[in-house]
């Protein structure tokens, strides 16, 4: 089990929904937590929490734009000023909420062209190969990056991007130079804004009654359970490219990469 005492981590997205979770979870096994959002009002709101349940030097908060190479670098600037390290990157900001998608660019550069930005400085700040002591990159996509959704293509390209990059960069047979873990974390539907925003079943949406009826394939996670199961992603140190999928309905589930159980002898 990865000792998170101490540990520094990186969450992109972390004003709120699962970015938030996720930063409370290793928060409340010791971690340090430097979270980077777009959003300023919910980041600082966010920190203000935070600093009166946990004191002032465990966490800090930085406006960025991940798809913003300069502006997601300064991040990692920032947090290894104030806490000297980094072993822990969490690229979690994602976009989706137009179901059919008028602006797709968008959720391309944020939800794949960030993710390869963030993992690519997490090597460069992490790596052994350049001078880090290794950790763990969790990319969160989707159960979109693991079967069509008709109603959001460039959103799911998106995702089974995030799936296939994160696969590709754990499969380098120089991995363990780097001591790094590579980490896919694919939520079905879940009970935040983003899915709000895109699920408010508003009756002008077409094939309303089949979005519904993929939904309840799945059922809608709360954020704690997908908060649990990514838990379960960074503590265990022996499953680098695994991708799990969490859903309501099936639980967690390994789509790849089952971590190797250490046998007991
Ligand atoms: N809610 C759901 O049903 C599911 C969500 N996901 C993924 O989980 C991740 C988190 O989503 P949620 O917490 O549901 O959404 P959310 O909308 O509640 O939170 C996303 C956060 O990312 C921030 N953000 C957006 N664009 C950004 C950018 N360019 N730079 C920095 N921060 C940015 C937002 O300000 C927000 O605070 C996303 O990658 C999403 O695609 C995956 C599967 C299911
Ligand atoms: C437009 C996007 C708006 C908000 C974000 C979404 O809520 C979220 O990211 C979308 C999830 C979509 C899931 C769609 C279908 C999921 C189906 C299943 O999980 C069950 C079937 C297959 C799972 C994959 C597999 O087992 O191979």
């Amino acid at each position: 089990m990865m000792d998170l005492h101490n540990k520094v981590a990186v969450i992109t997205g972390g004003a709120r929904g699962l970015g938030r979770a996720f930063s409370e979870a290793l928060l409340s096994k010791g971690a340090k937590i430097s979270i980077c959002d777009i959003n300023v009002a919910d980041g600082e709101a966010t920190l203000q929490v935070w600093r009166e349940k946990y004191g002032e030097g465990r966490t800090m908060f930085k406006q960025c734009d991940v798809s913003n190479k300069q502006s997601f670098t300064d991040v990692f600037v920032e947090t290894k000023r104030k806490f000297g390290t980094i072993d822990i990157v969490v690229n979690n900001a994602g976009i989706g909420k137009e179901l059919f998608e008028q602006d797709w660019e968008k959720t391309i550069h944020v939800n794949l062209i960030g993710v390869i930005i963030g993992t690519d400085l997490a090597v460069q700040y992490m790596s052994k190969s350049s001078g880090g002591y290794g950790g763990v990159v969790i990319n969160i996509a989707s159960t979109a990056g693991l079967t069509p959704v008709f109603y959001s293509p460039v959103y799911c390209a998106s995702k089974y991007g995030v799936v296939g990059f994160t696969r590709s960069v754990a499969a380098n047979p120089n991995v363990c130079d780097l001591g790094m873990r590579f980490l896919c974390l694919c939520p079905a539907y879940t009970d935040t804004g983003l899915f709000q925003a895109g699920h408010s079943g508003r009756k002008e949406v077409p094939n309303l009654d089949k979005i519904s009826q993929l939904v309840k394939s799945t059922g809608i996670n709360s954020v704690e359970s997908v908060a649990n199961a990514f838990m379960e992603l960074v503590e265990n140190e022996n499953n680098n490219g695994a991708v799990m999928a969490v859903s309501l309905k099936k639980g967690i589930e390994y789509k790849h990469g089952r971590p190797v159980q250490k046998s007991r002898i």
